[in-house]
């Protein structure tokens, strides 16, 4: 599978994960708040229900955003947001018999789950100080709670942030990590190994397929087909290494003579494929002319022998990416009108 398609699609697995946390959340807690307000509706603690049935609508509403706007990013914020308050809320009264406490342990991991590590970390230390002011000054809230519950309450909450924190933090690097592998191994995929030139699966794939998405930031493009003279004799003269010196030394002069945004592919033995966007017909053919000028000038050394090599091209336009084909074709049959005209020169 092409990197950019298999990076949608591990995108599109995690921002499941989130919308799935986000569900949960709302759903299953909002349910029961609401069966836990009705079971406190008419007790003395009138503060509690309200909390209760407020959070729950709240969440309930937020989901619903979301299910209109789709927009992932603004509701786990918001789901964030709410679970903090309600949870501060609920320490702040203390809940049924004074159990608010327990209530409190989801959340870190609620927040890795929506957040990502670095938001969650720092919401996880804002609710962590936020916690110990409320019950280290106990004279600040209505609920009271026992100096020995606090305390460990607040010292297992570290505990259960730094495994969360530990744990997102290494999923993300551990993904960090597969992407990069499958980046470079969709470079090697697209890489010819002797010349480090783009090989034909490169443009098949890739070249074409970005093409046919973005014509303007493309079209019109020249191809420019160029094979190497009598590559047979040189290997049989230099031996096979001497003519992969030959190719690797074509590729560099590519490298030297093309503008950033052109493509320069090795598609066969001693055959290349060059692609400029953006470029007229006229101009195309004079950077082939330059390309096969230098070549001829330079003087190749095999075995403390000078030689020269020379080689032939074809040229054609394409102006939309469905001539992209019939481009390369119209290339190839220049390229051999070139070697037919008896080689070292430019066809277009
Ligand atoms: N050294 C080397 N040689 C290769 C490689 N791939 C293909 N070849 C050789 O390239 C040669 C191509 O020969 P031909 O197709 O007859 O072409 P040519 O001798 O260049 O003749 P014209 O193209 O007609 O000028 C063959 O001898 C192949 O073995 C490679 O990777 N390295």
């Amino acid at each position: 599978m092409p990197y950019k398609a298999a990076k949608k699609q591990a995108q599109h697995i995690d921002d499941r994960r989130r919308h799935y946390i986000l569900a949960f959340v709302s759903y299953i807690t909002s349910a029961v708040m609401f069966i836990y307000g009705i079971k406190n509706l008419g007790a003395e603690q009138v503060l509690l229900p309200i909390i209760l049935f407020t959070t729950a609508a709240l969440f309930l509403l937020n989901v619903f955003v979301f299910h209109v706007s789709h927009n992932l990013e603004r509701a786990c914020i918001i789901e964030a947001m709410l679970v903090g308050s309600f949870v501060l809320s609920l320490v702040y009264q203390g809940g049924f018999n004074n159990t608010a406490l327990y209530w409190v342990f989801p959340f870190p991991a609620i927040l890795f789950g929506l957040l990502g590590v670095r938001n969650a970390l720092l919401c996880n230390a804002l609710l962590l100080i936020t916690l110990c002011i409320m019950l280290f000054f106990p004279d600040l809230i209505q609920a009271h709670y026992k100096e020995a519950e606090s305390s460990r309450f607040i010292a297992s909450l570290v505990i259960v942030i730094i495994v969360c924190w530990i744990n997102d933090h290494y999923r993300e690097r551990s993904h960090r990590a597969m992407d990069l592998l499958q980046q470079s191994k969709e470079l090697q995929a697209n890489t010819d190994s002797l010349t480090q030139l783009a090989n034909r699966r490169f443009i098949d794939s890739a070249l074409l397929l970005n093409i046919q998405q973005q014509p303007a930031e493309f079209l019109p493009l020249a191809f420019i087909m160029c094979d190497i003279d009598h590559f047979k004799k040189l290997n049989d003269r230099f031996g096979h290494d001497g003519g992969d010196d030959v190719l690797k030394a074509v590729a560099q002069l590519f490298r030297r003579n093309l503008r950033q945004q052109d493509f320069a592919c090795r598609v066969g033995g001693e055959e290349f494929l060059l692609i400029l966007p953006h470029i007229t017909h006229q101009d195309a053919l004079s950077v082939a002319e330059k390309i096969r000028t230098q070549l001829y000038q330079q003087p190749m050394v095999q075995q403390d022998k000078s030689y020269k090599v020379s080689a032939s091209f074809g040229v054609a336009i394409c102006d939309n990416a469905e001539q992209f084909h019939a481009g390369v074709k119209l290339a190839d049959t220049m390229l051999y009108k070139a070697k037919n005209n008896g080689r070292n020169q430019v066809c277009g």
